[in-house]
C-alpha cells in the first residue's frame, strides 16, 4: 500500500498578473509515492497553473505546498534542486528547447546538475534509444516536427531521473506509434518507482493506466478517488465536460441487461473486456 506523501496541496490559490479569476481557487490534493494520478477537467480548470506551481515556476498567493513533507522554499538553490526532482514536460515543447542540437538539448539538464561529461553523454544516448530519437541527435531543436519536439521534451526530463515526472497532455502531436512508444516509457517510468502525473482528456486512456484520477473544476479538485469511483459519478463528467471510457460504459450496459454479473471487478481495457465476454 502507497502511502507517503510526495505531493501535498493545501488550500492553493493563485491569480495571472492583470486578470480577475483566480487560475487556482482553494485547491487541495494529495500525491503519493509510486502513484499513477491522471489530471483531468475542462479547459482552463486549472491543471497547467497547478503543475507550474509544482515545480515552482509560478508561487501560489496563498495556501501551503510540500514536497516529501517538506514545505517548498523559493530560493535559488531550493528551486534547482526542486526543478531536478519534479520534471515536468510542457504542454506545448516550444517552451522548453532552447539548444543548437537534440544532443545538446537532452545533455544540457544533468550537466548542470554537474554530471561529467562522458557520464551525460551515456545517458543521452540510452534516454534517445529508448525513446527511438537517436537519429534526430544532430538536429536543431527548432527545426523538428511537433511530435518529434515533444519527444526530445520528454526525453530532457527523464535523463535527469526525477522522483516525479509531469506530463501535461503528452500524447498531443504524437502519431500513434510515437504514442504507444510513450506509453511504454511511462509505463517504465512507474515500474521504477517514480511518481506520474499527466493532464490527458483521453478517458480511455486515464481508466485503463492511472490508479487515481483528479477532476479540476474551476481551480479546485472536485472528485479524487479511484478510476472507478470517479468515471462512474455522471454528474461529476458532465460538469467537466468528460465522458466515461468506452470500456465502461460498455461493461454497464452488459450488467444492465444482466449478461455480466455486477460482482465482477469492472475491467480497465477492452482486453479484459473481451475476455470478460469469452467467459460468459
Ligand atoms: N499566462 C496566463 N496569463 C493569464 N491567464 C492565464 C495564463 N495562463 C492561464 N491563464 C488562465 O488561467 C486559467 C487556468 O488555465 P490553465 O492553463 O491552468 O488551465 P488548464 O486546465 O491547463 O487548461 P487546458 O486543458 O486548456 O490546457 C484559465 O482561465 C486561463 O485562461
Amino acid at each position: 500500500m502507497k502511502t507517503e506523501s510526495m505531493i501535498t496541496a493545501d488550500n492553493l490559490w493563485f491569480t495571472y498578473d492583470g486578470e480577475d479569476i483566480p487560475a487556482l481557487q482553494g485547491l487541495s490534493l494529495d500525491i503519493k509515492r509510486g502513484s499513477k494520478t491522471a489530471v483531468m477537467g475542462a479547459n482552463g480548470s486549472g491543471k497547467s497553473t497547478f503543475f507550474l506551481c509544482l515545480n515552482g515556476i509560478l508561487r501560489p498567493q496563498k495556501g501551503a505546498l510540500s514536497f516529501c513533507g517538506a514545505p517548498y522554499s523559493y530560493d535559488k538553490k531550493s528551486l534547482l534542486n526542486l526543478r531536478s526532482r519534479i520534471g515536468i514536460v510542457f504542454q506545448d515543447p516550444d517552451n522548453q528547447l532552447f539548444s543548437a542540437s537534440v544532443r545538446q538539448e537532452i545533455s544540457f539538464g544533468i550537466l548542470n546538475l554537474g554530471a561529467d561529461n562522458e557520464t551525460a553523454l551515456r545517458e543521452t544516448e540510452k534516454i534517445m534509444d529508448a525513446l527511438d530519437i537517436t537519429e534526430l541527435k544532430d538536429r536543431p531543436t527548432h527545426a523538428l516536427s511537433g511530435g518529434q519536439k515533444k519527444q526530445v521534451a520528454v526525453a530532457d526530463i527523464l535523463v535527469m531521473h526525477p522522483d516525479i515526472v509531469i506530463l501535461d497532455e503528452p500524447a498531443a502531436a504524437l502519431d500513434p506509434k510515437h504514442t504507444d512508444m510513450l506509453n511504454k516509457i511511462i509505463d517504465q517510468m512507474t515500474e521504477s518507482g517514480i511518481t506520474v502525473l499527466i493532464s490527458t482528456h483521453d478517458p480511455d486512456y486515464a481508466f485503463s493506466w492511472a490508479d487515481q484520477i483528479i477532476l479540476f473544476h474551476q481551480g479546485k479538485v472536485l472528485k479524487a478517488g479511484s478510476p472507478l469511483e470517479v468515471f462512474s459519478d455522471r454528474p461529476a463528467l458532465n460538469l467537466t465536460n468528460l465522458s466515461q471510457p468506452a470500456v465502461l460504459s460498455i461493461y454497464e450496459s452488459l450488467c444492465r441487461k444482466k449478461m455480466i454479473n455486477e460482482k465482477f471487478p469492472a475491467p480497465r481495457s477492452l482486453m479484459e473486456l473481451l475476455h470478460f465476454i469469452e467467459g460468459i
